[in-house]
């Protein structure tokens, strides 16, 4: 099971490198990564696991975090509606998405961060996005609020972008333009 031992952090030089296309049909070994990073999401959302293995809690995982440079990322959330979305995105592309921008009010964390960084970090309000599931499955999905932002987080960590990259950085709680904010 992933650990928080197994995250690296800021500093690594494998956040700054882009990860590479997923070859189908996956290897057991990318099979396994895939699984393994589902299931930290889960562990670190149930209190007991979390608790036990002093696991942060996190809503999306991206391979290049546990330094591996396969091209995907694990999502485990609900959304607005409570629906739960819980799924692996192999070599994913947001295809379109809205002139609107949105961003958390409360700023953005990450699992390679141990700081807080403070400020907004503009977003999609929503995007139209595609990616091939472990079984090689062709999806496209229409996100919004908390799904888009967390997709478009985990496709930087993709490309070797972290969030703080996207802070105004001479003021951080600058007006976003064209943006409604998400609370
Ligand atoms: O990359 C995953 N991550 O570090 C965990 C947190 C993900 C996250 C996604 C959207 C908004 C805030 C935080
Ligand atoms: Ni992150």
């Amino acid at each position: 099971m992933i650990l928080m031992d197994d995250i690296i952090r800021e500093g690594h030089p494998t956040l700054r490198t882009k990860a590479e296309e997923v070859k189908f049909p996956l290897t057991d070994e990318a099979k396994q990564l895939a699984e393994n990073m589902l299931q930290y999401l889960i562990n670190s959302q149930d209190p007991e696991i979390a608790d036990k293995y002093d696991l942060r809690s996190g809503i999306g995982l991206a391979a290049n975090q546990i330094n591996s440079l396969h091209r995907m990322f694990a999502l485990h959330l609900k959304d607005e509606n409570g629906e739960q979305l819980s799924f692996v995105a192999i070599n994913p592309k947001v295809v379109s998405h809205s002139v609107e921008n949105t961003y958390l009010t409360g700023g953005e964390g990450c699992l390679s961060v141990d700081r807080n960084v403070s400020g907004y970090v503009p977003r999609h309000a929503r995007v139209t996005v595609k990616f091939k599931t472990v079984d090689g499955e062709e999806k496209k999905m229409r996100l919004k609020g908390l799904p888009a932002i967390a997709f478009q987080h985990e496709l930087d960590h993709l490309n070797g972008i972290m969030f703080y990259d996207r802070i105004n950085e001479k003021n951080p709680f600058a007006e976003i333009p064209d943006s409604k904010p998400y609370e």
